[in-house]
């Protein structure tokens, strides 16, 4: 008989299934609305420089608003993105213990991840496995659905994520305080703004939290370019007054390694805020703010003693 493909989910992560009491409704998860993303036909950067900047107009209000936005005619073909699925798929299918002990493809150790290794209970545990080449995603699909995510949800820790999926769909983002479903569009790649763009623009852009939705019948796969500087480039606004302290990715990646290993999640962007701005404008105002409100507010608040 020939060996399955997928990650016994169930056998290595058995102890967070001790205590699962059936649910049936998950009214988070079923009320989300689908959206389109803004689409922005990249071929228009070409096209002389009226258009040039009408199309750099839409990515940044995009950037701003969204987080998110989708992309066509971005000069790679359509046999391109299906032949690199193709592989993909050809990858995932190969039996789980040839994917554990893959020495061939240059892959090095820890390349390889199925589930979430610090997950503490379900909810912390991503139904998915990953090889990160780039990224190459699959998601199986998933008998315990929906009790766990694909994806849990999160902000990325890079500049720009360049993403393709296909029609599967299951991606979610929040706008507005609310989880909207992306429709899917094979044809687009799919770009969202980083934690370091968000700091490096002063939150003008957003980086904003995103998820993947597990799916009970079908498997999904999709394939994403993370876009980060060397460890040793600093992030720093150039706006006064700026939001967060300046720090080297290499050290925003070990603190975001550091915190999902102690809180099974990182904590991110919140730990660069300039924090006496903070303390000084709640005492200023006297109302209880939430973090995000906090920061996106630190530019109009009087500064009466020095910032961190
Ligand atoms: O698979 C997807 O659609 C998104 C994956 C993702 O958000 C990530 O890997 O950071
Ligand atoms: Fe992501």
């Amino acid at each position: 008989m020939e060996e399955s493909p997928d990650p016994p989910f169930e056998q290595t992560y058995k102890n967070l299934f001790n205590n699962i009491t059936p649910q049936k409704n998950f009214p988070e998860l079923s009320a989300v609305e689908e959206c389109e993303l803004p689409l922005i036909d990249l071929s228009r950067l070409n096209l002389g420089e009226i258009e040039r900047r009408a199309c750099k107009k839409q990515i940044a209000m995009a950037s701003r608003e969204w987080g998110f936005f989708q992309v066509i005619n971005h000069g790679i073909s359509r046999e391109i993105l299906e032949k690199m699925r193709g592989e993909q798929v050809k990858l995932f299918k190969k039996p789980f213990h040839e994917k554990m002990n893959y020495k061939d493809l240059n892959f090095s150790a820890g390349s390889y991840r199925w589930g979430t290794p610090s997950a503490t209970c379900l909810k912390q545990l991503s139904w998915s496995e990953a090889f990160h080449v780039s990224l190459s995603d699959v998601y199986p699909h998933c008998p315990i659905y929906p009790q766990v995510f694909g994806i849990m949800p999160h902000t990325d820790s890079d500049f720009i994520t360049v993403l393709h999926q296909d029609h599967i769909g299951g991606l979610q983002l929040v706008k507005d305080g609310k989880w909207f479903a992306v429709k899917p569009n094979p044809e687009a790649l799919i770009i969202n703004i980083g934690d370091l763009f968000q700091a490096w623009s002063n939150n003008v852009y957003k980086s904003v939290e995103h998820r993947v939705v597990a799916n009970p019948l079908n498997e999904r796969f999709s394939t994403a370019y993370f876009f980060c500087p060397s460890y040793d480039t600093v992030i720093q606004s150039g706006d006064v007054p700026c939001v967060y302290r300046s720090f080297s990715f290499g050290e925003y990646r070990k603190q975001v390694q550091e915190d999902v290993k102690i809180f099974g999640h990182k904590i991110g962007l919140p730990r660069k805020v300039k924090t006496k701005m903070i303390i000084v404008g709640d005492l200023l105002t006297g109302e209880p703010r939430s973090w995000a409100k906090v920061v996106e507010n630190v530019g109009v608040w009087p500064i009466v003693g020095p910032t961190a």
